[in-house]
This record gives C-alpha cells, sequence and structure tokens, in this order.
C-alpha cells in the first residue's frame, strides 16, 4: 500500500537514513519502535510527505506521493505528529476543519461533512465538551480531539506518532482501543510510533525495530518478541509472561 524504495535522508551533511525500503500493508497496525533519537519520527515523516527524501521515493498504491496533488493526497493519508500546536478555535471547529481536504475552494460544509464530523467527535468521546476552547482542554482531551480530527478526514490510512505520550495509563488504553477500533471495524491502515514496547506487543500485527537510522528488524510481534533484537537494540534483557491472553515484556537493563 505504501512503499519505500531504497529512501535516503538527511537533515544536514551527515546522511540520516539511508537506503531504507520498506512497505506498511493494508489494514495493517503496523508499530515503529527504536531507541530515542533513531529515525521514528523522520521515517513517519518521509513515509507522509511532511519530508522529501533526498534519494529514492515513497509510493502510495504504486504512485509517488511526492507527484501527488496535495488535497488527493490527504484524502488518502492523515497525520497526527507530536507536540501539535492547538488551534485557537472551539472542539468542534477543529474536528470540522479535518474536512478540508473534501472543500472546494469557497465551498461551505456539506450536511455529509457535518455528519462525519459529529461521528468522529463521538467515537473519540469528545461530543461532550465540544463548545470548548482547543487551549483550555487537558492533554489527554486534546488527545483525543487530535484523534477525532485525523478520523473526520476520513483517510484510508493513518500516521501517528506517539499518540499516546503524556497520557495517564488510562487513557492510554482508551486511545490504543479506539486505535484498534478504527482498524478492525473501520478497516483504517494505522502506521504509528510507540515507546511503550508492552503497548506495541498487544496492539501491532506488525512492528519495525529501529536503530541509527536503519531497520534492524521487521517481523510480527510474537516473532520480535522471542527473536533477541530488542534486547540487543535497547541494551536490556527482555522476558515475555502472558497473563488473560495479553503479553507483557519484562526487561531489565544489561550493567
Ligand atoms: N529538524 C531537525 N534538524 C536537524 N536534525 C534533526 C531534526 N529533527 C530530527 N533531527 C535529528 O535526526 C535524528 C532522528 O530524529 P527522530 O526525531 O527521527 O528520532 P526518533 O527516533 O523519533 O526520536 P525520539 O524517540 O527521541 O522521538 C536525531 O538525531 C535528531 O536529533
Amino acid at each position: 500500500m505504501i512503499e519505500l524504495v531504497d529512501v535516503s535522508f538527511s537533515y544536514d551533511k551527515n546522511s540520516y537514513l539511508e537506503d531504507i525500503s520498506v512497505s506498511f500493508e493494508k489494514e495493517d497496525i503496523t508499530t515503529i519502535i527504536g531507541p530515542n533519537g533513531c529515525g521514528k519520527s523522520t521515517l513517519l515523516k518521509l513515509s507522509s510527505r511532511i519530508l522529501a527524501p533526498k534519494n529514492g521515493k515513497v509510493l502510495l498504491y504504486g504512485q509517488d506521493i511526492s507527484e501527488m496533488k496535495r488535497k488527493a493526497f490527504a484524502r488518502e493519508v492523515s497525520v497526527l505528529m507530536q507536540n501539535n500546536l492547538s488551534p485557537p478555535m472551539t472542539v468542534e471547529n477543529a474536528v470540522l476543519s479535518g474536512r478540508y481536504p473534501y472543500q472546494a475552494f469557497g465551498q461551505l460544509l456539506s450536511k455529509e461533512d457535518k455528519a462525519i464530523a459529529e461521528e468522529a467527535m463521538k467515537v473519540t468521546c469528545c461530543d461532550s465538551f465540544r463548545g470548548k476552547e482547543m487551549n483550555r482542554l487537558s492533554g489527554g482531551e486534546r488527545q483525543r480531539v487530535f484523534l477525532a480530527m485525523v478520523l473526520a478526514q476520513d483517510t484510508d490510512i493513518i500516521f501517528l506518532d506517539e499518540p499516546t505520550t503524556y497520557l495517564d495509563i488510562n487513557v492510554c488504553y482508551d486511545i490504543m482501543e479506539l486505535i484498534a477500533r478504527l482498524n478492525r471495524e473501520f478497516g483504517k491502515t494505522i502506521i504509528l510510533v510507540l515507546h511503550d514496547l508492552n503497548l506495541a506487543l498487544n496492539y501491532s500485527h506488525k512492528m519495525i525495530l529501529m536503530e541509527k537510522g536503519k531497520i534492524i528488524s521487521r517481523d510480527t510481534p510474537q516473532n520480535m518478541a522471542i527473536g533477541g533484537s530488542i534486547g540487543k537494540v535497547f541494551g536490556v534483557s527482555i522476558k515475555q509472561v502472558s497473563n488473560e491472553g495479553r503479553s507483557f515484556f519484562y526487561y531489565n537493563k544489561i550493567t
């Protein structure tokens, strides 16, 4: 569905990601993991056209994404990056702005646009605070609204960079359940960056492990868990335990 072919990228004169070739499969939840600074967000930005590769290309259904028109791309792919600034508007208007890729210049929102935004607020449980200004929300509420904006955009592919950061454990699981539901019930293809290995293990179909700008491994969570690569890359020893149908990692720092 989305394929990176021999992609290289650098922020300055040193190459950062070099010759990355990887594909994200349709209707999978794919989680990118790896230590701080290994290039996870950069990979996400290159895949979602926020950054352009220095060499190589990114294909969406075989088409080079750099050649797609902005609105056409935004009807296929939505992105939620880290540290989003709150737009100076109410929750409801922020969610409605997710419909922008479907509006012709000067056109008003249609009944359908409003119904889709309404549903997005319902699914993410933001409808109860729809009249609040975005800058008056808690971190968890704001994250739900950003997810509602992504939902209102109604794309088949969703990129999420650390969607659970700063959230308490309860909200974290709510957000991950919502992501799983979007995938299961609406067939969304979801590619996300997570630091929490246990969330990654339990909610992903595929995991991609990165280290120093390279992809070290791409596998199912089950295979990733029993292979030794995660422990090596993070410098920890890992044990996997299962309880009530879920798997968990225990890890200890190797000294
Ligand atoms: N705008 C930028 N300009 C210059 N260097 C950058 C820029 N953004 C990121 N980098 C560098 O590129 C490397 C990869 O950064 P990236 O944000 O992709 O890592 P990450 O794996 O997502 O990290 P983290 O887990 O800490 O969020 C890092 O060394 C970082 O310092």
